[in-house]
């Protein structure tokens, strides 16, 4: 009964992996407290997705874990649900749970879960940012903390807080935490965290994709994590319709979005990947006469600007959001339907997995374009390889383009 339920599920667990719990109604026997599985169902959720079936138990077992499950698969409840049961209730030390996430809107997105999570009861969460970290030492019981590596390694080093109470540790995102950009806190985080038996504290890893480089990294953090996959490793979501756009030069790219728009092949809401804040602030210009209700999100505005942008386009006052690849992670806004366009060629296969699962969440048909000019043919391969693991046809004049795209290298 356990196989096929993972076979129905595809779900994958490394030996030694506790059973799955098929449904809602069934968590209660396995230690899930009464109250936590009323306030999942009350979110209206009729049962677990297949990564919160495997790692409710996993995590209640107090083991290590390694998982990866597609975008929008529920990975944020799979991995709070079952520290909430560890914790049992309310405490009163310094972020019994931690929670770490590469951006603050995915830090803020996580914290607005763990409230829905825990409506009605006293439970503590917060983020743990710059303005809490200077009233930090005030701050005695919080039960699950939230934070970007950035601060929180700031106010360590600062001795503002301790992990000492700490029990569980998340890495949300984690391939993103362990890439060059973010290892050198994270690095610098572990040496706060107390060890017990030469390890960490139970540590979880979570994205939707892992690389074999950063499994063979993780297992360095790690003490012989459960190792649990949902469907294919490193794929796309499953319900987003993949499309490639060709254009002929950069020039014609705005003309092609205008194009898109106005044929309904893009409903807004729509979320606009470009590659720098540059090219974010050139193309809002552009947009913003137009009359479009558009709004940017970018390292360079600032944290009231970018809380304000992401609530209003959450309100479905704005119809395009134009964004870098901060947002290209965990932010799950619900309306988008057919409207991730990447406007500018993602530069490697996780960060496209990542961009278009911004839509096909939670069961829902999403869509997603990507545009490409003669300067992308380079990287267009590995991106066709995600599309044909999706089972997209990849049409017989991108495969000319392919080809040429030899030449084009040989040219150089
Ligand atoms: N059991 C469930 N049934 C239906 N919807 C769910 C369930 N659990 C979570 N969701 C909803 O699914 C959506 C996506 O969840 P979440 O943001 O956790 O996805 P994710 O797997 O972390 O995605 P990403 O890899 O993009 O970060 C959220 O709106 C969440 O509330």
């Amino acid at each position: 009964m356990v196989a096929a339920l993972r076979r129905k599920h595809r779900i994958h667990a490394s030996p030694g992996t506790p059973d799955p719990v098929a449904s809602f109604d069934a968590m209660p026997q396995s230690g899930v407290p009464a109250w936590l599985v009323r306030n999942l169902k009350s979110l209206g959720f009729s049962q677990p997705t297949p990564i919160q079936m495997q790692c409710f138990p996993a995590i209640m077992s107090g083991s290590h874990v390694l998982a990866s499950a597609p975008t929008g698969s529920g990975k944020t409840i799979a991995f709070l649900g079952p520290i909430l049961a560890c914790l049992g209730k309310p405490g009163k030390d310094f972020a019994r749970a931690l929670i770490v996430d590469p951006s603050r809107e995915l830090a803020k997105q996580t914290l607005d879960e763990f409230t829905k999570l825990t409506v009605g009861r006293k439970w503590n969460g917060r983020l743990v940012d710059r303005m809490s970290g200077e009233k930090a030492g005030n701050i005695r019981r919080l039960d699950v903390a939230v934070c970007t590596p950035l601060r929180l390694v700031q106010m360590l080093r600062e001795n503002r807080i301790s992990l000492d109470a700490t029990k569980h540790l998340v890495f949300d995102e984690a391939d993103k935490l362990l890439d060059l950009g973010f290892a050198p806190q994270i690095d610098e985080m572990l040496t706060f965290c107390p060890k017990a038996d030469g390890g960490l504290m139970q540590t979880m890893m979570f994205s939707a994709t892992l690389p074999p480089v950063v499994v063979d990294l993780a297992g360095s953090i790690l003490t012989s994590p459960l190792r649990i996959s949902i469907g294919d490793v490193n794929a796309a979501a499953p319900d987003v319709e993949q499309k490639l756009l060709f254009i002929t030069s950069e020039d014609g790219k705005l003309f092609s979005f205008r194009q898109l728009l106005q044929d309904g092949e893009i409903k807004p809401p729509a979320l606009v990947f470009v590659q720098s804040k540059e090219r974010a602030k050139e193309l809002f210009g552009e947009l913003v006469y137009d009359g479009i209700f558009v709004d940017t999100i970018h390292a360079d505005r600032t944290k009231q600007q970018r809380d304000n942008t992401v609530k209003a386009f959450r309100a479905g006052k704005l119809w395009v959001l134009v964004c870098t690849d901060l947002m290209a992670r965990g932010v799950d806004f619900k309306g988008i339907g057919s409207g991730v366009i990447n406007y500018d060629f993602p530069q490697s296969a996780a960060t496209y997995i990542h961009r278009i699962g911004r839509t096909g969440r939670a069961g829902r048909k999403g869509k997603a374009i990507t545009m490409f000019t003669i300067d992308d043919f380079e990287s267009l391969r590995s991106i066709v390889g995600v599309m044909r693991q999706s089972g997209c046809e990849v049409p017989e004049w991108m495969l000319r383009l392919k080809q040429r795209s030899k030449k084009v290298q040989l040219a150089k």
